[in-house]
């Protein structure tokens, strides 16, 4: 049998609608969610990132703005127009697009976020928070990975709750906002989780660990990086990868593709997602969700808002107990 191919614009939009009608409510007691990004420099997959949200933004009614700096920027000049967006009652969250030059210290950019307006969970609090398993946000590039994981499973006629606490997942990948993340969300579900990074890799273990995967994400940032020979017979593999590369069939192109080596890993799998139109749709979604979610708890107009999650929170935000 064929593998399954995840289609995560369909997902993607499914989970719009939703988002549509919390933008419309927030619209009718008067107020407009505001996304700020802060974009220094000019790498590619942030740039396509960047491009996606401003047009998501627009559609949904969303306030957008993006403050852009030269890869030269110093480190006090992201953190001043950080400062300045904090203050500014129109932006209710807050992207701070990566990569940052070197000079720029992430974690210095980070801690400087108002907690209150760090949709991607990178603040100290907010993170702590996740890892804790009681997050106020949800970063969306984990969120999307888990919102298709979870769709699919239920689709396929599986109880997702049941599935994790009988699964191996295995992240590829350790980095703060997409990694380790993820890896929360897997101890949230009750999975095994197993976390690999590069020092896997060069140790020559990186395949003795994928291969146990029933669940395999790969966000390494390495095109094609895992084949079939790195995966068991049946795996669902999830592709957070976006990675440019000169177009094969010439004109000088680019495009992006995954860490998946799709056609093999295909011949293995039980389902996996494509690049483009797997994670990356069901992220953008999810960013502008936050948006709203931080729009809301800011808002005096809305009763019950909540500065700290106080319920047992819905890790993958809510949206599974469809
Ligand atoms: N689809 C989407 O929605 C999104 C896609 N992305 C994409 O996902 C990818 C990862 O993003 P991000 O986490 O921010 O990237 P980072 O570069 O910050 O982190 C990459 C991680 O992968 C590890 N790694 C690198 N090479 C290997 C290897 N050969 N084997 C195993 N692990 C390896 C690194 O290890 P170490 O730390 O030790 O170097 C690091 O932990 C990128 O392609 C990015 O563009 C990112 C966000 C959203
Ligand atoms: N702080 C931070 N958080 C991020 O999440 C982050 C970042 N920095 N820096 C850059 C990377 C890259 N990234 C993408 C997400 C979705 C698509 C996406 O939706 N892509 C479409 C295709 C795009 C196309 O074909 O042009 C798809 O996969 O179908 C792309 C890229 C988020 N990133």
């Amino acid at each position: 049998m064929g593998a399954r191919v995840i289609d995560g614009r369909a997902l993607a939009e499914e989970l719009k609608l939703r988002v549509i009608s919390e933008v419309e409510e927030l619209a009718a007691g008067g107020v407009r969610p505001g996304l700020a990004t802060v974009f220094v420099g000019e790498d590619y997959a942030a740039r396509a990132y960047e491009r996606r949200v401003r047009k998501l933004a627009g559609e949904l009614g969303c306030r957008y703005t993006c403050e852009r700096l030269p890869e030269e920027a110093e480190e006090a000049d992201v953190l001043a127009v950080v400062g300045k967006l904090n203050a500014d009652p129109r932006v209710s969250g807050i992207l701070v697009l990566r990569p940052l030059p070197e000079r720029v210290s992430e974690p210095a950019v980070y801690r400087m976020l108002d907690p209150l307006k760090d949709i991607e969970a990178v603040h100290p609090v907010n993170a702590g928070l996740l890892a804790l398993g009681r997050p106020r946000y949800v970063p969306s590039t984990p969120a999307a990975c888990f919102y298709l994981l979870d769709r699919y499973l239920k689709l396929s006629g599986r109880d997702p709750e049941e599935y994790y606490r009988s699964s191996t997942v295995v992240v590829v990948g350790r980095s703060n906002n997409v990694g380790k993340p993820a890896v929360s969300l897997g101890f949230a579900r009750g999975a095994t989780v197993i976390s690999c990074d590069v020092n896997t890799y060069r140790a020559g273990r990186l395949r003795e660990q994928t291969v146990r995967a029933d669940v395999l994400i790969v966000a390494a940032g390495v095109a094609g990086l895992i084949d079939e020979s790195y995966v068991r017979e049946g795996v669902i593999a999830v592709d957070v990868g976006i990675n440019p590369v000169a177009d094969p069939e010439g004109g000088g192109r680019t495009i992006l593709v995954g860490d998946l080596d799709f056609q093999s890993v295909a011949r293995k799998a039980e389902a996996l997602t494509p690049v483009p139109g797997g994670v990356g749709p069901i992220t953008d979604v999810w960013l502008l969700k936050n948006t709203a979610a931080a729009a809301r708890w800011s808002s005096s107009r809305f009763p019950g808002r909540r500065w700290l999650p106080v319920a047992a929170p819905a890790i993958s935000g809510g949206y599974e107990e469809q």
